[in-house]
């Protein structure tokens, strides 16, 4: 029986470093934990019910949409609807934002943005996949929710996370103080806190891109590539090549070993793939908050304009130098500076 501090413990705990938090951001955190629990029961017993394989539906972004996905999605926004703290859910799996306005209650004033499985190619083949929010304040108490409340800058967030159903279940996030994991304990139905105060190390020697698209890469990216390949670097050899396909897992691996994670524009996706608002805003968050770096290749991602509810970007996110270093090979590659290794 654990008698580590659980989630609920802590969030309470640490609402004191907000004088002037009333408890709703908590509640909201609360309410997304009981989503996580409710869909780590059905990734763990997958393959005996038939929540495996496609939903016959695609996504906004014509993506097949899993079953899973579909499952993942519907959890979320019921608790967030009983939870009542949140106004809008923005979610990968809907088209158009969600507007939550309960007739018995007051309105809640944060936005959630969910990718509410991430990691969809890998469901059926039993390898770790996740969920990323992104929470952010209504931007003013006055107007009527609209989009314009969910396309504010990455760095406005006021808290964000991801859950990894993995060997276990964690849910790490940040507030903006630091960056915490807690393990789900099966035996008491909690998280608990199980690695406090998470840091990234600097440097590391794990790089994780998906190279199969390589030769769509633009040549900076190609000649990182190369570089971890080939060139002789005294403190970091070898360089490791690991990659998941579920960017939740690929990054908690990074942020717990060391690494860099890159999923580039391509020739054939010009912005990216992954999504900027409820993918790529709230692991930069995390990252920055253990001490990492979370760049597009030319700047900070968290200070990104955000136009559009599905907008992509690329992204080389992970330990500091390294994405130092690959940005000067983008930077190298543009003629707009010279490597100096
Ligand atoms: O198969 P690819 O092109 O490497 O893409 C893998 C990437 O796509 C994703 O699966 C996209 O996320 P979703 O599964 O939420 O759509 C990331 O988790 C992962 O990093
Ligand atoms: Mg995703
Ligand atoms: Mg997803």
């Amino acid at each position: 029986m654990s008698t580590a501090i659980t989630l609920g413990q802590f969030i309470i705990e640490k609402q004191a470093d907000f004088p002037y938090a009333k408890g709703e951001l908590s509640r909201l955190l609360r309410d997304i934990a009981i989503a996580a629990k409710i869909i780590n029961r059905e990734v763990n017993k997958a393959g005996l019910m038939d929540i495996l394989g496609n939903a016959g539906s695609n996504n906004i972004h014509s993506e097949p949409q899993q079953k899973l996905d579909v499952f993942a999605n519907e959890q979320f926004i019921s608790a967030l609807k009983a939870g009542g703290e949140c106004c809008i859910v923005a979610s990968e799996e809907n088209e158009d934002i969600i507007i939550i306005d309960p007739p018995d209650r007051k309105q809640g004033k944060y936005i959630v943005a969910i990718d509410p499985l991430d990691g969809s190619s890998n469901i059926d083949v039993n390898v770790p996949v996740g969920s990323i929010f992104s929470i952010i304040r209504k931007s003013n108490d006055v107007d009527p929710c609209a989009l314009s409340d969910v396309l504010q800058k990455g760095h406005m967030q006021v808290a964000a996370g991801y859950i990894i159903y993995g060997s276990s279940t964690m849910l790490v996030y940040t507030t903006g103080k630091g960056v915490n994991g807690f393990t789900l304990d099966p035996s008491i139905g909690e998280f608990c806190l199980s690695h406090p105060d998470m840091h990234i190390p600097e440097d590391g020697n794990i790089y994780s891109i998906n190279e199969g698209h390589y030769v769509n890469f633009p040549k900076g990216v190609k000649q990182y590539i190369k570089y971890c390949q080939e060139e002789q670097h005294p403190t970091r050899r070898p360089y490791i090549s690991r990659y998941i396909g579920s960017m939740v897992a690929d990054i908690h691996r990074n942020l717990i070993k060391g690494g860099i994670f890159i999923y580039p524009a391509t020739a054939s996706s010009p912005e990216g793939k992954l999504r900027l608002v409820y993918e790529c805003n709230p692991i930069a968050f995390i990252i920055e908050q253990a001490g990492g770096r979370a760049s597009n290749g030319h700047g900070r991602i968290l200070d990104l304009e955000v136009s559009g509810l599905h907008q992509r970007t690329a992204v080389f996110i992970g330990s500091i130098n390294m994405v130092s270093q690959v940005e000067r090979f983008l930077k190298e590659a543009a003629g707009l500076a010279s490597i100096d290794n």
